[in-house]
């Protein structure tokens, strides 16, 4: 019998109500910066409040609950995914839009159990747009029914992607030329609206037909990626394989055959997982005669082979 986590899902929402308004207050407010991995990889004192006060009220509620938090591992916490009941957090997903005032900031939380993804919750904040999903039980917005567009013809596509913090040449070339070959198809266009998590539920919520990136974190996309598949959508991995929320590589699409367009045009930069394993692709039944080794990120630079369907 599949265990109902609906009551974890309402204590999370209410818990995300809560820090919105810590949000909300912050958001005017003069802002202490710190750097993390790059020049534009931002940090500050509302990301680490936020973090802290959800998981001080989660802890309180579920002691036994385990945590995957951005600013917690930011800190030195591992971001291993067990099969114990999880909470996967990112505080505040846009945090240079927050520094700045571009109005997109959103409260990402994801629970897993089993490694599976139970439920996801994204706020976002200035927007006031609560969106859930529970796995089996369809997504909403502030309790509407979600659904994605469901095209199928990526050369009407709108596309959402995002700049991310890499400033490496082989990041920046290879982030810029997938821009390039995705708008010589042609698509419609392509947005990066600064935070993943809304990016995807623009998915979603079918103001977007897909989204891509290399680089994100799962802390980003645990919740939206629930949101994505419960509204319909279809979610994978860059090469158009199994998605692997530790990877940090997404397509979000909605349908199989955009996201089959996507990943043909589309290429990764290497960079290290979440969970700090080896980055092989995942076995995928689909996977025919791919010379496994030559695909692992971290050891070759540059593009992988397409796959075959
Ligand atoms: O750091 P944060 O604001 O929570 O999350 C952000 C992501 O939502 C965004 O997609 C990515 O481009 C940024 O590099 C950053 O990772
Ligand atoms: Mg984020
Ligand atoms: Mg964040």
């Amino acid at each position: 019998v599949m265990a109902d986590w609906g009551k974890c899902l309402d204590f999370g929402v209410s818990i995300a109500r809560q820090a919105r308004t810590v949000v909300l207050d912050a958001f005017e407010a003069q802002k202490v910066v710190s750097l993390k991995t790059s020049p534009a990889d931002l940090v500050t004192e509302t990301d680490q409040g936020v973090e802290n006060l959800l998981i001080s009220a989660i802890k309180e509620k579920y002691p036994t609950h385990k945590f995957i938090g951005e600013e917690s591992v930011a800190a030195g916490a591992s971001p291993v995914l067990t099969d114990s009941p999880t909470w996967i957090i990112d505080p505040i997903d846009g945090t240079t839009n927050f520094v700045h005032r571009f109005p997109f900031v959103a409260i990402s939380i994801a629970f897993a159990v089993n490694k599976q993804t139970e439920f996801g919750i994204v706020y976002s904040c200035m927007e006031d747009k609560l969106y859930r999903a529970q796995r089996g039980k369809g997504a909403f917005c502030n309790d509407i029914p979600l659904r994605t567009s469901g095209l199928e013809d990526i050369t009407k596509a709108l596309v959402v992607t995002e700049i991310g913090t890499e400033r490496d040449d082989l990041s920046l070339s290879t982030l810029t030329s997938n821009i390039y070959r995705l708008l010589k198809i042609p698509i419609h266009g392509i947005r990066a609206v600064g935070t993943a998590a809304v990016d995807m539920c623009l998915v979603a919520s079918a103001g977007a037909d897909a989204y891509y990136h290399v680089g994100m974190h799962c802390w980003d996309i645990a919740a939206s990626a629930l949101i994505v598949s419960e509204a319909g959508g279809v979610v994978h991995d860059i090469s158009g394989g199994k998605f692997d929320l530790m990877s940090r590589r997404v397509i979000a699409a909605s349908s199989r055959t955009v996201a089959r367009g996507i990943a043909q045009v589309v290429e990764a930069f290497p960079c290290e997982r979440d969970d700090g394993l080896p980055d092989l692709l995942p076995l995928d039944p689909k996977v025919i005669g791919l010379n496994l080794t030559s695909r692992c990120s971290t050891l070759v630079q540059g593009t992988y082979p397409k796959l075959l369907w």
